[in-house]
């Protein structure tokens, strides 16, 4: 639980005259459940697409399993993020023109995989995700909480280390955000995997071993005096279909 998959040194980045983030440095282990929280343009998107080797820092640096992302080509960068990392955002990055099956099929395919095994290795998953019998409805034809369960397939269907979500229930209502988050629990964190999501929800972030602020491109473990920063309650122990538990929410023991 203690081996760092991910790290980040010193990154900074600005868009003009702002600074989205400001020297952070952050480690996160593999198999940790990570949940970012903050206000609106504190930088938490910024913070995740950089980690994931989408956007380039202006300066320090993002480590993954030894490998550093931000001295690799474009090429390189894609071939990783193609391989070792998946997502999930609150849009989803389905194609509406494909089946649930194909969308998730096409990651694999484009891992090499051949098409019928892909075919069949989604179809299992898909399953395994409550969603046997839609393998063949067009996206568009899902409820929002089926199509989400739809990206999560995709984003670690590929082997995924690292899931990383951008207000992955940031659509739903909350009936249907918790049975997501539980899905993408048990897809990530359940199976020693590591999920690093952005969410507004202190429900969400609640089921999630660690939550971190963002106030002004600066990370911090206490929320600002900030209505999106409300304290989360203290998370309940989540049960995995394998029957083991994921950590509570341990940052706010205690806390004020
Ligand atoms: N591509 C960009 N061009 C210019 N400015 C940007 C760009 N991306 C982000 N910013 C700015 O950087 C800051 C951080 O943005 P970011 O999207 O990371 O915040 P956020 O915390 O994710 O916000 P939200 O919760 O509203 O999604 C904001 O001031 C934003 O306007």
């Amino acid at each position: 639980m203690n081996t760092t998959i991910l790290s980040a040194r010193s990154l900074s980045k600005r868009y003009g005259d702002g600074i989205a983030l400001n020297n952070v440095d952050l480690d996160i282990a593999a198999g940790e459940s990570v949940a970012i929280m903050g206000a609106s343009g504190s930088g938490k998107t910024t913070l995740l697409h950089t980690l994931a080797g989408i956007t380039s820092p202006d300066a320090g640096s993002v480590n993954y399993a030894g490998t550093e992302v931000s001295a690799l080509n474009e090429t390189q960068r894609s071939k990783l993020r193609r391989e070792a990392f998946g997502f999930v955002f609150q849009a989803g990055l389905l194609i509406p023109e494909l089946t649930a099956i194909e969308n998730v099929a096409l990651a694999l395919m484009l891992n090499g995989v051949p098409r019928r095994d892909a075919e069949a290795q989604s179809a299992g998953w898909l399953a395994h995700l409550g969603l046997a019998g839609m393998e063949a409805r067009r996206i568009g034809e899902l409820s929002g909480g089926q199509a989400q369960r739809v990206a999560i397939v995709r984003a670690q269907v590929t082997g995924a280390r690292i899931v990383f979500a951008d207000e992955p229930t940031g659509a739903l209502d909350s009936h249907t955000s918790a049975n997501v988050m539980s899905a993408l629990l048990a897809a990530t964190a359940g199976r020693g995997n590591t999920l690093v999501l952005v969410t507004h929800d202190p429900t969400v972030a609640a089921r999630c071993s660690r939550t971190l602020y963002m106030h002004d491109g600066v990370i911090s473990l206490a929320p600002a005096a900030h209505p999106d920063a409300t304290p989360p309650p203290v998370a309940h122990p989540v049960s995995t279909q394998d029957g083991s538990t994921f950590m509570q929410n341990q940052n706010w023991a205690g806390q004020p």
